[in-house]
């Protein structure tokens, strides 16, 4: 057997893993790819056509998938050599070269991918047990981090704009092996884990009503196991569809819709201050602290006129987009409370949640990545309002400034407000970094795939993203984390 040629090789296969020396990648985890190929003589499978005579190519990759998501270790040195110890344990595998990609690594210049490639074979055996033979002797390969109780799947990868389904994870299994991705627990890595039942599909439309959505606490890169990931369409919100009371605001892009319908639609920057409809000024539209309701629509007549444009309320709800992240804390927690705080201002309509990204930190000093999200609402508030909504719930959760570009427990960044084009003090929109982030563009594009940025350097939001310069840092986490928490 030893001297057959045959070889089969498994490429791509991909799990999110807890290995790594920092503790942010025992923390959050990242993705590791392995390619393997088995040295197998073919002949008499061939011969008989019976997969019995040969390796299960599924069962490889279900198993190199359990080790890439199991007990975690320092070096992708070791998770390479268990991957090889537990394909060599198979008697027909004469040897099997592993080569295993962190393509997240943290490494703090421009890289595309990092990996080592080992071969063992029957002269020269992997230098760790297979995980199984590892973990029944007392006290080895038990993780000493907690990770997510719930295996999380590979993030699905970035797809190529303009914005097609994102495509499944490419291990070719078929379904049954896709369904059940093996648990790890922290607590045991036990060498067969009972099969874990298949959560029902995801559901149709992944952009749902705030009210009442049920808050789940799911960790950090947690995606359900068996969840479908919903398609791009399904991420766009059904007109009308948004909001648990009355309709919300068109969710298109401005290119789609008619003149009438333009979603960044406002009235004229600077009102008529005699003009009762021209716009409130913010305070009257800002919630109090006990959550006050916005002063009724025709009821300001006789409030100070507004002092910049940044102050005028728009007479029908207009769209605006908000940028959500965080990287301090439980941060899927944190920007699961946020979409809800923003949903009870009243004013704010939140109509679509973009999915989820993992972002690596752009600015500032070295930093732990981000989790990113964009917010679609529908609001009647005006732009400064709209503005101190957002700060307002970063206080209420927990964000303090101290650095610019330090790592924050929440980001709420208005990234635009209707078509208002404008640059005061304390407010400039579009947001001016926001044509430049993929940490926000692609998630945009993602839940408003016509999405246009208005403004000097905007255009479709989907072209943008494309050449934002930190669109490789930007990994899909959740594609349908809001709904399915
Ligand atoms: N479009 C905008 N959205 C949010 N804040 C803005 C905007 N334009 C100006 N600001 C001002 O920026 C101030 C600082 O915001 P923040 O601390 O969130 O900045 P940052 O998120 O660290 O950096 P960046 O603005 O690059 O995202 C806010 O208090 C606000 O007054
Ligand atoms: N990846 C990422 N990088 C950032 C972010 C962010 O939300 N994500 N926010 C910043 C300031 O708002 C600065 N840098």
């Amino acid at each position: 057997m030893g001297d057959v040629a045959d070889l089969i090789r498994l490429t791509g296969v991909s799990a999110t893993g807890y290995h790594g020396v920092l503790p942010a990648e025992r923390r959050d985890g990242q993705t590791f790819v392995a390619d393997v190929v088995l040295h197998v003589d073919t002949r008499e499978a061939a011969a008989g056509d019976r997969l019995d005579a040969t390796v299960d190519y599924a069962s490889v990759a279900v198993r190199v998938t359990e080790i890439l998501a199991g007990a975690p270790a320092d070096l992708i040195e070791t998770v390479a050599e268990r991957i090889a110890a537990a394909l060599l344990a198979d008697p027909r595998v004469s040897a099997v070269d592993v080569v295993l990609h962190k393509p997240q690594a943290p490494i703090p210049v421009p890289f595309t991918d990092v990996t080592v490639e080992i071969h063992r074979d029957r002269a020269t055996p992997p230098a760790v047990p297979a995980p199984g033979v590892l973990d029944l002797t007392a006290g080895a390969g038990v993780p000493d981090v907690v990770a997510p109780p719930v295996a999380p799947l590979p993030p699905a990868p970035l797809p190529p704009a303009p914005m097609p389904p994102a495509p499944l994870p490419p291990a070719p299994m078929p379904p049954e092996a896709l369904a059940p991705m093996p648990t790890w627990s922290p607590l045991s890595d036990a060498p067969e884990p009972p099969p874990v039942a298949p959560l029902p599909p995801a559901p149709a439309v992944a952009v749902a009503p705030v009210g009442g959505v049920a808050v789940g606490a799911v960790p950090v890169g947690a995606v359900p196991v068996g969840a479908v990931p919903p398609t791009i369409a399904d991420l766009v919100l059904p007109t009308g569809a948004a909001s648990s009371g009355a309709p919300g605001p068109e969710v298109t892009s401005p290119l789609e819709a008619g003149p009438a319908a333009d979603p960044f639609d406002v009235p004229a920057l600077v009102p008529d201050p005699l003009d009762p409809a021209a716009g409130a000024p913010a305070d009257a539209a800002l919630p109090g602290p006990g959550g006050d309701a916005p002063a009724p629509r025709g009821q300001h007549a006789a409030a100070p006129p507004p002092s910049d444009r940044m102050d005028v309320a728009p007479e029908a709800p207009v769209q605006a987009v908000l940028a959500l992240g965080s990287n301090v804390g439980a941060s899927q927690d944190t920007l699961r409370a946020a979409v809800r705080a923003l949903a009870d201002v009243p004013g704010i309509e939140v109509s679509a949640v973009g999915p989820l990204a993992r972002t690596a930190a752009v600015g500032g000093p070295e930093q732990p990545d981000f989790l990113n999200t964009v917010v679609l609402v529908g609001t009647v508030l005006s732009p400064r309002a709209l503005l101190h909504a957002c700060l307002e719930v970063e206080a209420g959760l927990g964000r303090v400034r101290a650095e610019r570009w330090g790592p924050r427990t929440l980001d709420v960044d208005v990234i635009v407000h209707g078509s208002t084009i404008g640059v005061t003090d304390d407010l400039e929109l579009p947001h001016p970094r926001a044509h430049e982030r993929a940490f926000v563009l692609l998630p945009w594009a993602q839940v408003d795939p016509g999405a246009v940025l208005p403004g000097l350097g905007g255009g479709p939001v989907a072209a943008l993203a494309e050449t934002a310069p930190d669109r490789e840092g930007v990994r899909w986490v959740n594609l349908d984390w809001w709904t399915a928490g």
